[in-house]
């Protein structure tokens, strides 16, 4: 249905025009942008208040344009569409226009909707589009064209996948690759690009086999949104998520290179401002502290941090002798509790219930003192002698005294502390007691003993939900907060209208016909405009605050948060809009995904949607054969992804059977694998040509791995560390140990296993071969 040709030295001629065209007008438009920066910042601070408010406003908007005209260089224009009725447009990273000829478009914004037809349009379904045409370049010169005729009798090359500019889209696949994941700007396809220009309300779930561009998607979909959304996400932002640091670099360049800055990559480990991860669960833990329950642990946790002593407790208060009665405390942390307010929060309640008590107790004491102290006393015929002798003034006064006093403070602090999740958190797994009053009848005793740990800060990945959870169970008292902020507000109005106050004098001497601008602006309008005017870097704010909530959530391996993971994300969109990627082939976590209906439906029950993603674009057809068979054995109906290109090189397996067989002490075979492994990780790096090459491997055998291709340029990664990354060659070491070491085994052993771009090796090290890995044939074997 599509023809391809071969370019001619005239239309290289003529697109190398265009483009030449184009980067004059990139850099026309970053001249006159730095120009305008530089005139703004050089006219100093000494303006009105107006002009201040703009000269910020501009001062971001002109930093934020430049950083996008600078980003989006390599690359500027990689396509043409010529048109059934003869018109044609060319494609880019951005729009740019011709302001000497009319606005007439130079490059259109490939997000725009005008763009569209170059990743949808196909023989069968033109779009209008004749000719779809893909420009390669190099620094600024046209050095390769690839053209497709959407023409009906034109002979079909990439039909079955429904590939859309086949030849430049396999020149992206084939490319070696580097440290960083690349935009896929040029060659989106069309299943991607529905998914990259969905609607952004609502929860929509990405499934896709390994290699079928979740990423790459998840993230064009980010600058979309971006584009697409401006007003309503610039202020909120976006958050992406992402499994581990690694992986945030790897990715890391991908939205700049689209001009786009409004995003926070986070990991699910970054997103408690204040805890560091600096740990790692083994896995038994790690699910423990996934599970949904420990939301009930954690209640308890702070519930039991509400006491009421079992006897009476004695304060000295001034001299004087009070006593904290069990009674009293019961019903003072009930009506705390009726509040349902956090722990930090209610506190102000138990307090006040308990200094009225005592305050009343110290005023009993004083008047029976008192009349002690004159027992003669003779009441006038009107009194009454049981009136009180101090009246309520009084008793407030002495209410005030106590909630003053130092050991008054300290013993309803005993009672009703104010806590951080950091506190209540380290205590718990550290304290047997605790831990078992809390968890009773949740974990059982086994789980309990399982998490408890000697130091109590040092934070795992695990840790950071249920940090939030509780920071969320103990609310933040933020009385002084809200005043600063109230205060904050106050002025700004103030701040408004002074400005319109100099607004008005100006416009008195000003030209009769200008609109008088408090016509049209109050204050109020004015200080909202300074509201946002701190609201421009989102994103930096947002890094540093818990209680942030973005205008729209990406995740990325979504398979992997654990329920706990999920109620703390959910948290940070209330709106619910978001776009969950990943494979549930993949999981690995003991506590992730088993199936995505299960993993929403506390949050958003059947309300999201479904979008699949079904060619592989990384792993070569020889390799996916082999992987398949690994997905049967995880799951007979699971349908893994088709490759799109083959590339002859079948994997290879050498088997290391002079290894000594695993016995749990793992230390003297690791070395003799490792060196094993060497000259094979060494040969693959030749093979690879200044590719990039990876050993992926168990936990255990890395530390030898690692010293033994030293200086060698080979990543040396456990399955955990190459989710997500892909590499030119990949050798797998001891696949049977990998597949066997907890349940999810065969499914890091298929993430391990897709990895490779263009070669793989399996190397198996004393252990027996997988059943399923039976199709790849030993061509070595040291005896
Ligand atoms: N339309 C495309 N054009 C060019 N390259 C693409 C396209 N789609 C995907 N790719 C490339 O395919 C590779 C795999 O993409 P990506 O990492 O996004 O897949 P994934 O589905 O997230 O994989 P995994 O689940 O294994 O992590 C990347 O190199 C990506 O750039």
């Amino acid at each position: 249905m599509t023809n391809t040709t071969t370019e001619t030295d005239a239309d290289l001629a003529v697109e190398q025009r265009h483009v030449t065209t184009a980067y004059a007008k990139l850099d026309a438009e970053r001249e006159e942008t730095s120009t305008r920066l530089a005139r703004i910042l050089r006219n100093g601070s000494g303006s009105s208040p107006q002009e201040r408010t703009d000269r910020d406003v501009a001062t971001t908007t002109l930093r934020e344009r430049l950083d996008q005209l600078e980003a989006v260089e390599a690359g500027l224009c990689f396509g043409r569409l010529d048109n059934a009725d003869g018109s044609s447009m060319h494609i880019g990273r951005i729009g740019l226009f011709d302001a000497d000829n009319d606005y007439e478009p130079l490059l259109i914004d490939w997000r725009a909707p005008a763009a569209r037809p170059f990743y949808l349009a196909t023989a069968a379904s033109p779009l209008g589009v004749r000719r779809r045409r893909h420009l390669r370049t190099r620094l600024r010169q046209v050095v390769d064209i690839d053209d497709e005729v959407l023409d009906l009798d034109a002979e079909d090359t990439g039909a079955d996948l429904g590939l859309a500019g086949e030849a430049a889209l396999l020149a992206a696949l084939n490319r070696q690759r580097d440290d960083s994941m690349h935009d896929i700007v040029a060659t989106i396809q069309a299943e991607q690009d529905e998914i990259i220009r969905a609607d952004l309300s609502g929860v929509l779930v990405v499934q896709g086999g390994p290699g079928t561009g979740k990423t790459a998607v998840a993230l064009h979909r980010a600058a979309y949104l971006l584009y697409e959304h401006r007003e309503t996400l610039s202020s909120r932002g976006v958050l992406v998520l992402g499994p581990n640091e690694t992986f945030l670099r790897y990715i890391g360049q991908v939205l700049p290179s689209l001009g786009e800055t409004g995003v926070l990559l986070s990991t699910v480990g970054g997103m408690f401002p204040g805890a560091r991860v600096r740990e790692t669960d083994d896995r038994a833990v790690a699910e423990i502290k996934g599970r949904a329950a420990m939301a009930d642990v954690l209640a308890a946790a702070v519930a039991d941090r509400q006491r009421v002593p079992d006897t009476p407790v004695a304060v000295v208060a001034d001299e004087e002798r009070l006593v904290l009665r069990p009674d009293d405390c019961a019903v003072a942390r009930d009506k705390a509790r009726a509040t349902r307010r956090p722990h930090n929060l209610a506190r102000r309640v138990f307090v006040d219930a308990m200094l009225d008590t005592l305050a009343e107790q110290a005023a009993g004491t004083l008047t029976s003192t008192v009349l002690d102290d004159v027992p003669d006393v003779t009441y006038a015929e009107d009194e009454d002698p049981d009136a009180v002798l101090l009246d309520a003034r009084d008793v407030a006064d002495i209410r005030a005294e106590l909630a003053r006093d130092d050991a008054v403070r300290h013993a309803l602090d005993a009672l009703w502390p104010e806590l951080t999740p950091q506190q209540v958190l380290g205590d718990l797994l550290t304290d047997r007691s605790r831990l078992d009053s809390a968890a009773d009848g949740v974990l059982s005793a086994a789980d309990r003993a399982a998490l408890l740990r000697t130091k109590p800060r040092r934070w795992t990945s695990g840790d950071i939900a249920l940090l939030d959870e509780l920071a969320e169970l103990l609310g933040e008292d933020d009385t002084e907060e809200a005043e600063r902020r109230a205060r904050q507000e106050r002025e700004q109005r103030a701040y408004a209208e002074g400005v319109l106050h100099v607004l008005d004098q100006d416009d008195e001497i000003a030209d009769e016909e200008r609109l008088r601008v408090a016509d049209v602006l109050d204050a109020e309008l004015l200080a909202e405009r300074e509201q946002h005017r701190s609201q421009l870097s989102a994103v930096e704010r947002a890094r540093g605050d818990r209680n942030w909530t973005f205008g729209h959530v990406i995740v990325d391996e979504a398979q992997e948060l654990t329920a706990m993971d999920w109620r703390m994300v959910m948290r940070r969109c209330p709106s619910r809009s978001m776009t969950l990627v990943g494979d549930i082939a993949q999981t690995g976590a003991a506590g992730g995904a088993a199936s995505w209906q299960q993993m929403l439906a506390p949050h958003v029950d059947g309300r999201w949607r479904l979008a699949e993603l079904t060619v592989n674009y990384r792993t070569p057809a020889e390799i996916m054969t082999l992987a398949s068979d690994v997905l049967a054995e995880i799951g007979p109906d699971l349908t893994p992804p088709k490759s799109v290109r083959a590339t002859g090189v079948e994997p290879w397996r050498h088997d290391l059977d002079g290894a000594a067989p695993l016995d749990g002490t793992g230390a003297s075979n690791a070395d003799e694998i490792a060196e094993a492994v060497a000259p094979l990780a060494k040969a693959e790096r030749a093979e690879a040509d200044g590719g990039t090459v990876a050993v992926v491997c168990p936990q255990r055998l890395q530390g030898s791995l690692r010293t033994s291709v030293a200086g060698e340029r080979v990543s040396v990664l456990t399955v955990d560390r190459a989710k997500g990354l892909e590499f030119d060659s990949v050798i797998v070491v001891a696949p049977g140990e990998i597949a066997a070491a907890s349940s999810r085994g065969l499914a890091d052993l298929y993430v391990a296993l897709t990895r490779a771009t263009q070669r793989l090796g399996v190397v198996t090290a004393g252990e027996s071969l997988p059943r399923c890995l039976g199709g790849v044939k030993a061509a070595v074997s040291d005896g």
